[in-house]
């Protein structure tokens, strides 16, 4: 029996043959607006619904942005962070404003991955997560590409060592077919990718799991939906990209 950690998703569980094999250390890549952030928000608000504490890692937006975005969907972490079972790792501030003296997880320096190491795994020790998202984790090799696979395999040691299963968010342009580029998409235990097809003056959103090591998986191309309250997968329907797009 694989043990699994249930993403909670509507539809995504049943596509994943039961959920994330625990431990795994999952790429979610798309291009912008795709639902990569919404995605890992729901990830990890299931998870303190079912009792496992869990850590988001803000690279790309402002905590107090962040938890925002999560009550916009009914996802109050305020009182979890009271309890000390879920934090939220500011390496956007640097540090800097009034807002940012009040957070409790500052990684000074964004740029010093190692840093943002440290300050991570006092994060997750302190609450005791299950759970981590890290958005975004282009964020930290965007201007040195070749650093990639190494931080992602830093973060793979961590992450995994410390026993919590996690998703690192990875941000492709429009039209780039990749997730990541090969260091990082080889080092990942697992890939999603989210994508949004312009079809016949029509946005269609869809996502397919490219790998997931420890488990079979759906192979199909599956559509999705962003509601008020959070994604909804389809796991009978699939979506053909091609001229047309149609959905069966
Ligand atoms: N309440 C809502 N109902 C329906 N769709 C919504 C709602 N809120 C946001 N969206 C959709 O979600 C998109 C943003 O999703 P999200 O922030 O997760 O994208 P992302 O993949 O993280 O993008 P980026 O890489 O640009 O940050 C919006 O562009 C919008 O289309």
């Amino acid at each position: 029996m694989v043990d699994r950690v249930k993403t909670g998703i509507p539809g995504m569980d049943d596509i994943l043959y039961g959920g994330i094999p625990r431990r795994n250390v999952v790429l979610l890549s798309g291009g912008p607006g795709t639902g990569k952030s919404i995605f890992s928000y729901q990830y990890l608000w299931n998870g303190l619904r079912e009792g496992e504490p869990g850590v988001f890692v803000a690279l790309e937006e402002h905590p107090v942005q962040v938890r925002i975005n999560m009550a916009q969907f009914g996802w109050d972490v305020r009182e979890y962070e009271r309890q000390g079972l879920f934090a939220v790792v500011d390496a956007f501030t640097s540090g800097i404003g009034e807002a940012a003296k009040k957070e409790r997880y500052v990684v000074t320096d964004p740029e010093d991955v190692g840093l943002l190491i440290d300050v991570l795994k006092e994060a997750i020790r302190d609450v005791g997560a299950k759970r981590v998202a890290v958005d975004s984790v282009s964020t930290l090799y965007l201007a040195k590409p070749v650093l990639a696979r190494r931080t992602v395999m830093l973060l793979k040691r961590v992450l995994s060592g410390l026993g919590t299963t996690s998703i690192l968010v990875s941000q492709v342009s429009v039209t780039e077919r990749g997730f990541g580029g090969p260091g990082v998409e080889h080092a990942a235990d697992g890939i999603i990718r989210l994508d949004l097809d312009e079809v016949d003056g029509e946005l269609v959103r869809s996502l397919i799991i490219w790998k997931m090591r420890g488990t079979k998986h759906s192979m199909r191309r599956h559509p999705f939906e962003i509601t008020d309250k959070g994604i909804i997968v389809y796991p009978d329907k699939v979506v053909r990209i091609g001229r047309r797009v149609s959905i069966e």
